[in-house]
């Protein structure tokens, strides 16, 4: 038997994250996120190791991103020793660290010791979305375009490293981490049920994602990226960073670190409500070639919030009710549409043909069709997020929505049968999102992205997909050479 249980191989795969309404606000366990769930996903697959007491990270995408760690006994426990010739991946070295430690002090420990004595062999891919294929296309003389991104292969090699490829804002790391926690705690049969169906089982898997992506990226975020990859779509309300104070502090007192991510741990007060898209909405992104650096953006506006508590305090209030009305009305929608089928579709057919400003218009015209009253005021909500988030940007003069994403952003609202759209999360110049009723809306919308002049707009490929982290067992992973 290769590992501590019947499994020869585990891959876990976990989505990216757009948050569609919350940014800065999430950082405060007083406010909510709302983060929808992407279908490009984030693998890591298990497998024995081809030698003994070593361990092998390949990410097959990027050349030379190999990781090899020799494991020794120290003090009774299993270290990770990192091959200091292979560079370094302090997500990955961290996440395993981490893994090993409840791994080794779960009731399993015993098969796990001799299951690990064979070594692991993993590997970690992330779907093409998650890292800019421009440099691909312009290697392939393809234009910027989804048909032409549709073309490549998955998990595209890229001459880029690691270090220094463009990432998307879909929340690699967060993915990683939470797939590579999963798989590796699967594969040495740690959590109760294989497939993670037990809810404890999910809950290790985010205490210790959440913990890990502390460490690795030095700082206590809100967490609502790795509660995504965890759960997939829903509305977040951050967990104290006190959870975490201790483990942070010492992530080396394999107690402490067990005792923070234990599921009986009654600390974690995050809260993960249900939360996804109507039915026939459908989620765009794009990411825009001038990219922000979120910690700056983040930095400037908690600095002005410091500063002007009174102002600041009613702005996050102002924003907050207006992104929970939006939220509502988003799951009135959803009700509906199980209530009321026949006019709900009446709704979404007649909204397919106007732009979102004419939809109060057809309200007045018929006024009966509940569902039509509350795709207008899922735009109309939108929308004031949209002012508030600019008010933001100009009273703590960061570029959150700048002038050029606000002039890209109206004018894909001018397209019929766009509901909404916005800058996720941080904001800046990272990205943009649409949330479309049609296919014929999703087209002329990314028309307007190809033709557009004042930025470059490169279009993914990633829809919503509500499903967290997932597990396929056995299945037939190439080992990468
Ligand atoms: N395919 C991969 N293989 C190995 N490590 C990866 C891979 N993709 C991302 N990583 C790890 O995640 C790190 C990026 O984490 P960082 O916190 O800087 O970005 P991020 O906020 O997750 O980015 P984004 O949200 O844009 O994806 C990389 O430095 C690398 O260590
Ligand atoms: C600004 C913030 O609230 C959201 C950042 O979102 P993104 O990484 O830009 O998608 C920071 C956080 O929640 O960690």
């Amino acid at each position: 038997m290769s590992s501590s249980s019947d499994v020869k191989s585990v891959l876990a795969s976990a989505p990216g994250k757009v948050l569609i309404a919350g940014g800065y606000l999430v950082l405060d366990r007083a406010f909510q996120g709302f983060v929808i769930g992407t279908s490009s996903r984030f693998y890591s697959a298990v497998q024995e190791g081809a030698s003994a007491r070593t361990i092998c990270v390949r990410s097959p995408q990027f050349e030379k991103a190999v990781w090899r760690y020799d494991l020794i006994e120290k003090e009774g426990e299993v270290a990770l020793v990192p091959r200091v010739s292979e560079g370094e991946n302090k997500f990955v070295q961290i996440c395993l660290t981490c893994c090993l430690s409840v791994v080794f002090s779960a009731p399993t420990k015993r098969a796990a010791e001799v299951a690990i004595q064979k070594g692991l062999d993993i590997q970690v891919f992330g779907d093409n979305d998650f890292y800019s294929q421009r440099e691909q296309l312009k290697s392939l003389q393809l234009p910027l375009t989804v048909k032409s991104l549709e073309q490549l292969p998955h998990f595209c090699p890229t001459k880029s490293t690691l270090g220094n490829v463009h990432k998307t804002g879909l929340g690699s790391s967060a993915a990683l981490i939470t797939s590579l926690v999963a798989s590796v705690l699967v594969y040495f049969n740690v959590t109760s049920t294989k497939d993670l169906s037990a809810h404890e089982d999910r809950i290790l898997v985010h205490n210790t994602a959440q913990l890990v992506h502390c460490l690795a990226q030095g700082k206590i975020g809100s967490g609502f990226d790795v509660s995504a990859a965890v759960w997939g779509s829903h509305t977040y309300r951050r967990f104290s960073p006190n959870v975490l104070e201790a483990a942070m502090e010492d992530p080396t007192n394999t107690e402490v670190v067990i005792r923070t991510i234990a599921p009986s741990n009654s600390s974690w007060d995050n809260e993960v409500t249900s939360f996804q898209l109507p039915p026939s909405h459908y989620l765009m992104l794009a990411d825009i070639d001038a990219g922000s650096h979120t910690p700056t953006l983040v930095s400037k506006v908690l600095a002005w919030r410091k500063a002007n508590p009174q102002v600041a305090e009613n702005l996050w209030q102002d924003l907050s009710k207006s992104n929970a009305a939006l939220a509502d009305a988003l799951i009135e929608l959803q009700k509906l549409a199980v209530d009321d089928a026949m006019e709900y579709e009446a709704a979404i057919e007649a909204c397919r043909r106007q732009p979102a400003s004419k939809w109060t218009h057809l309200v007045e015209a018929d006024s009966e069709n509940a569902s039509l009253k509350s795709m207008a005021r899922v735009h109309e909500r939108s929308q004031n997020s949209r002012r508030l988030i600019r008010e933001m940007s100009e009273l703590a003069g960061v570029p959150i929505e700048p002038p050029e994403q606000t002039r890209l952003l109206d004018a894909c609202l001018n397209v019929a049968g766009v509901v909404m759209c916005g800058v996720p999360g941080a904001g800046g110049f990272d990205a943009i999102y649409c949330i479309v009723l049609s296919n014929e809306a999703m087209s002329e919308v990314q028309n307007l992205w190809a033709a557009w002049k004042e930025l470059s707009v490169g279009p993914l490929l990633s829809r919503e997909d509500s499903a967290g982290v997932t597990i396929e067992l056995d299945s037939n992973i190439p080992r990468s050479t």
